[in-house]
């Protein structure tokens, strides 16, 4: 695999209840980037997300992160992945510093970072609280600490932004930037907020019917939609092949 290569699924299929909702995907990921992974209601991004952080087994189809193979690198790889995935659950009667420490203590590693990622989010003063007496955007803002705090090089962000604020949607955004500028991540990120997407991905991915329909950068889509993302993705989906 070329190495400025971080993710690559190929040919993933998978099966539920003998339906097909993942249909030979394919996927490409460049290191130190932000991958936009963008598809209709019922598409597969989260079921593709779930694969990528082995939660799922594929029925079909090869993934490879940082060129070994997931399946044969499991578990240990999962120190290397953080990630949101549908609603974050947490120990509700534990404070935000115990849930993360708890975290820290399932793989195995060093209680380190605790404070720093809880800061990074917003939540620096919000560390003694129980989770219980959090709001959504609290918690969704933990969520993304928890995916941070063992210094992942693979972040699975699925609808991350959800519940947040504005001002929050901004932190984050600024958050997920600096974290692939500074801290050499690269991410993955499913959102309906398509402005979102525009201002922080380098590529796009689209998916519909469970295969990838395109894989684009984000200079490509301003080039062939001037007005944006928003545009180029309904487009995309009006006209299918005929519009790439
Ligand atoms: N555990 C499951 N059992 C059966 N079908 C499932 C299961 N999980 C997902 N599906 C189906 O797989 C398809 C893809 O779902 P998925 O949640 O991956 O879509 P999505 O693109 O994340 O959608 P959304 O944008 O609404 O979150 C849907 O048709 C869904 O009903």
């Amino acid at each position: 695999m070329n190495s400025n290569i971080l993710v690559q699924a190929k040919d993933l299929v998978k099966t539920f209840h003998g339906r097909e909702v993942i249909s030979h995907c394919d996927m490409c990921v460049k290191k130190g980037t932000i991958y936009g992974f963008l598809g209709e209601n019922g598409a597969g991004k989260t079921t593709v997300l779930k694969m990528l952080m082995g939660l799922l087994t594929p029925t079909s189809g090869k993934i490879e992160i940082g060129g070994g193979d997931l399946r044969e690198s499991y578990p240990s790889i999962l120190k290397k992945i953080g990630s949101i995935i549908e609603t974050p659950i947490f120990y509700e009667h534990l404070t935000a510093t115990e849930n993360l420490a708890l975290h820290l203590s399932y793989m195995q590693l060093p209680k380190r970072n605790i404070e720093e990622s809880l800061q990074l989010v917003g939540l620096h003063q919000a560390g003694q609280q129980p989770v219980s007496e959090f709001s959504l955007g609290m918690k969704q803002r933990l969520g993304i600490a928890r995916s941070i705090v063992h210094c992942p090089t693979l972040l699975l962000l699925d609808e991350p932004i959800n519940g947040l604020d504005p001002m929050g949607i901004r932190q984050m955004r600024e958050l997920f930037l600096t974290l692939v500028k500074e801290k050499n991540m690269t991410i993955i990120i499913s959102s309906h907020i398509l402005s979102e997407i525009e201002q922080m991905a380098d590529t796009i991915g689209v998916i519909t019917n469970g295969r990838i329909k395109k894989e684009v950068t984000i200079s490509e889509v301003k080039a062939k939609t001037p007005t944006g993302l928003e545009d180029y993705f309904f487009n995309l989906m009006k006209a299918g092949e005929q519009y790439v």
